[in-house]
């Protein structure tokens, strides 16, 4: 599975970490960056990025990091088609691909350690959609985006 990366300034050693986590587990992962500690980024910027690469299918699922893990999960979730979930316990990343079909975990480097980090990861990319009743719901998410004109395009 491909996995794409993003963060900002504050997070680059975590995503650094999480990369070669997965990479050595057999994942292909693709870095949006931010890469330099002392160059800001706007956590919005890779948060889109990831998103949409989701979207045009250059990777299957993605993994966003700030200091906090909210604001880049909000930016990448205004993209229609994702659904970004924040979790600081291995638990709910599990729950949010099971019933949420989430497509991207989201995490703070100011919030969780990194061997917190890799179970998180682990559990995500470990577990698998229900489908029955939760897709139901998640067509409801999909419904909402639809219902205020918001369409994936290039
Ligand atoms: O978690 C955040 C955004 O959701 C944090 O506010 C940012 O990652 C953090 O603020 C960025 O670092 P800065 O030095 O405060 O610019």
């Amino acid at each position: 599975m491909k996995v794409g990366f993003g963060c900002d300034h504050v997070a680059i050693e975590l995503k650094n970490i999480l990369k070669e986590h997965l990479e050595e587990k057999g994942y292909e992962c693709v870095d949006y960056g931010a890469y330099d500690p002392n160059v800001k980024v706007n956590y919005p910027e890779p948060g889109l990025k990831v998103a949409e690469a989701i979207m045009r299918g250059e990777v299957e699922k993605g993994v966003l990091i700030c200091g906090t893990g909210i604001g880049i999960s909000l930016a990448a979730n205004k993209v229609p088609g994702i659904r970004a979930a924040v979790c600081s316990e291995p638990y709910s990343a599990k729950l949010t691909v099971e019933h949420n079909n989430a497509n991207i975990i989201a995490m703070g480097a100011r919030v969780v350690g990194p061997e917190l980090a890799k179970m998180i990861v682990d559990e995500f990319f470990g577990a698998k959609f229900e489908g029955g009743r939760h897709a139901v719901r998640v067509q409801m998410i999909s419904d909402i985006e639809e219902k205020y004109g918001a369409k994936w395009h290039e």
